[in-house]
């Protein structure tokens, strides 16, 4: 196998500055779609997924300008949205998806969405479903579950919804439906997820209610163009968090790292291993906190992962496995089934990447078991396209004894286009 070598390091230092966060750039450029008005949105994340966002909204007839990390979006509003000339693709991104569809349900023409090899094997019912029953017509291969999916908008009923998983892709595509629809529409999840849709709904003046694990929205709301400040992804940080923690030396800071409250489950996991994390600077920018993270190395222990922390690390799991298998005694996780319908199916993927590199690993129904060892010899890693997967494999490298080849990188383009760069400077 062939693929991207990537060598053991010993120490690191310095400040990385991770790229825009790939869940509030979605929505910054769905929303300034939706809206009326400019929209301008800085420090977008310029990954696959969120230019898939921006290129659907093109093909609804949406204007919008971008220079670098910074889009201009000119709304004037859903009702200006056009029947698209050809199928709208979302790649690889599941967020471009499911919102899209949420936000397109009301729309009165009809649309077809599809994606990449992966994306069209994902589940779709959990948005078709609410959304055929506020009133869209909705077919799709295998009961209207799988890409190509397609949709007839029109007028909608709001409905009161409880979900049987905690996913905000869910959430926001009936939420997005419910602006749209006539009277109230609510949705209550098992568990809270992330509630950037919420919060940014808020700052385009529309009425979103929020109580614990519930959602409501009344319909008809107007949306208006609005300065978004991306913060950066702690996804993303997430990397750099577990390598500093396993480093032998050195220290890393993180400027503008979005720690949402929804989404600090990678922090509260790796101090409970005993990491040495500090949380500098806070701030709140456009109704998303931030701050510097600094990380220092640590002697790292196994830990459960499981219940209301799941939804807030879902995306990190790849690279806290790397992170239990260099703990001291072993590390469970589990309640995490909805880890076998992302891009991979991650309990398989990870537990066999982690096993090919030397690890004790084993598969549960919903989750993992990793043994965790003093060191990890290293070895051939594949991201099987699987963006999270190529990441994780190369923080493994660096903090491997012989290195690991990791076979299609360039996956991590999804959500971090740098990433390879950075890891090359990081390790001289
Ligand atoms: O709403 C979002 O931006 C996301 C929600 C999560 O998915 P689910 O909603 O399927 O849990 C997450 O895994 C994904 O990377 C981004
Ligand atoms: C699951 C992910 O994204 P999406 O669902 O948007 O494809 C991810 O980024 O890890």
């Amino acid at each position: 196998m062939g693929g991207e070598f990537i060598k053991p390091i010993a120490k690191l230092g310095g400040q990385i500055r991770v790229p825009g966060d790939k869940s509030i750039s979605h929505r910054a450029a769905l929303f300034g779609g939706m809206a009326h008005g400019e929209t301008h949105v800085t420090n977008f994340l310029l990954g696959q997924d969120c230019l898939s966002t921006l290129r659907c909204l093109k093909q609804l007839g949406v204007s919008w300008e971008r220079k670098d990390t910074e889009v201009w979006i000119r709304g004037e509003g859903m009702e200006s949205w056009q029947e698209p000339a050809d199928v709208l693709d979302a790649g690889n991104s599941g967020t471009t998806f499911r919102l899209m569809l949420g936000a397109l349900a009301g729309s009165p023409f009809t649309i077809t969405m599809n994606g990449d090899e992966s994306l069209r094997t994902r589940p779709m019912r959990r948005v078709t479903d609410p959304l055929k029953q506020m009133g869209a017509q909705i077919m799709g291969r295998q009961g209207d579950n799988l890409a190509p999916i397609t949709m007839r908008g029109g007028q909608l009923e709001g409905q009161a919804f409880k979900t049987s998983v905690a996913s905000a892709q869910i959430k926001s595509a009936i939420i997005l439906a419910g602006i749209r629809a006539k009277g109230e529409t609510s949705v209550e999840e098992p568990l809270l997820s992330r509630d950037h849709t919420e919060r940014m709904l808020r700052g385009f003046g529309v009425d979103v209610q929020s109580r614990n694990t519930l959602v409501k929205v009344q319909g008809g709301g107007r949306l208006q163009g609005q300065g978004v400040s991306v913060p950066g992804d702690i996804s993303s940080a997430a990397f750099f968090l577990v390598l500093g923690s396993l480093v032998r030396q050195g220290e890393i800071f993180l400027p503008n790292v979005g720690i949402n409250p929804t989404r600090t489950g990678i922090l509260d996991a790796l101090m409970a291993m005993g990491a040495d994390i500090e949380i500098l600077d806070e701030a709140e920018i456009c109704g998303e906190p931030r701050a510097t993270l600094r990380v220092r190395p640590a002697q790292l222990r196994g830990t459960e992962i499981s219940g209301d922390m799941i939804p807030r690390l879902i995306d990190e799991i790849p690279v806290l496995a790397v992170a239990a298998s260099l703990a001291e005694g072993e590390t469970l996780i589990k309640d995490a089934a909805e880890l076998r319908v992302k891009e991979t199916d991650r309990i398989s993927t990870v537990v066999k990447g982690l096993q090919a590199l030397g690890v004790k690993a084993e598969e549960l129904p919903d989750g993992m078991r990793i043994q965790g060892q003093r060191t990890l010899l290293g070895g051939q890693a594949s991201s099987l396209g699987d963006h999270r997967l190529a990441m994780a494999w190369a923080i493994a490298g660096l903090l491997s004894q012989e290195g690991v080849s990791v076979e299609n990188m360039a996956a991590a383009d999804v959500s971090y286009p740098d990433f390879l760069t950075v890891i090359k400077k990081v390790a001289g």
